[in-house]
């Protein structure tokens, strides 16, 4: 198994940063919709429905199997030999990092629920919350490419 992992690390790696691309698209780009469907509930205006469609394809067809193949092809890179050395601060930054990114996610699964129930929350914690992300991607990019 150990053999495989180190023989197919390279395709492993791409594999892992084609999904976390697509899944930092969703992270950065769903709650922009939340912001936009948000402002758009309190006038009462039509096109809200269409926010909702978009907020659910988004989610489910594009975020869920993002996550799920960022955390296989990850959990992969972390089990093949020589590449995770316990002993520094990367791993653990990297791990609170992604932590805080899958948190995210779960947020956003509430806050579209809520939102579909006209429970949401105002345009501007959207705007807020949506530079987490951001500083989240900071911290994991950091530690996986200056490996401190
Ligand atoms: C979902 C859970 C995740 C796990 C378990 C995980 C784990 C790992 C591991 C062990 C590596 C290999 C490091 C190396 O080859 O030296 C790696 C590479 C990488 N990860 Fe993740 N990761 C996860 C999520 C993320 C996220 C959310 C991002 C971006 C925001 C990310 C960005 C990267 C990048 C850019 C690389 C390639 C770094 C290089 O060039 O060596 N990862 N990841």
């Amino acid at each position: 198994m150990t053999d495989f992992l180190a023989s197919a690390y390279p395709w492993i790696k791409a594999l892992h940063v084609m999904a976390v691309i697509s899944w930092m698209a969703g992270l950065f780009y769903l709650p922009r919709l939340f912001v936009y469907h948000a402002e758009r509930e309190h006038i009462g205006q039509e096109p809200v429905q269409s926010f909702v469609i978009m907020e659910e394809k988004l989610l489910r067809m594009i975020m869920n199997p993002a996550m799920a193949v960022s955390w296989a092809a990850g959990l992969a890179l972390v089990l093949t030999p020589g590449i995770v050395d316990w002993t520094m601060v990367w791993p653990w930054s990297k791990a609170a990092g992604v932590l805080g990114m899958s948190w995210f996610h779960m947020w956003l699964a509430v806050q579209r629920k809520a939102l579909l129930a006209g429970r949401g929350l105002s345009g501007r914690r959207y705007r807020m919350m949506n530079e987490l992300p951001t500083l989240l991607m900071l911290v994991i990019v950091l530690s996986v490419i200056v490996k401190f």
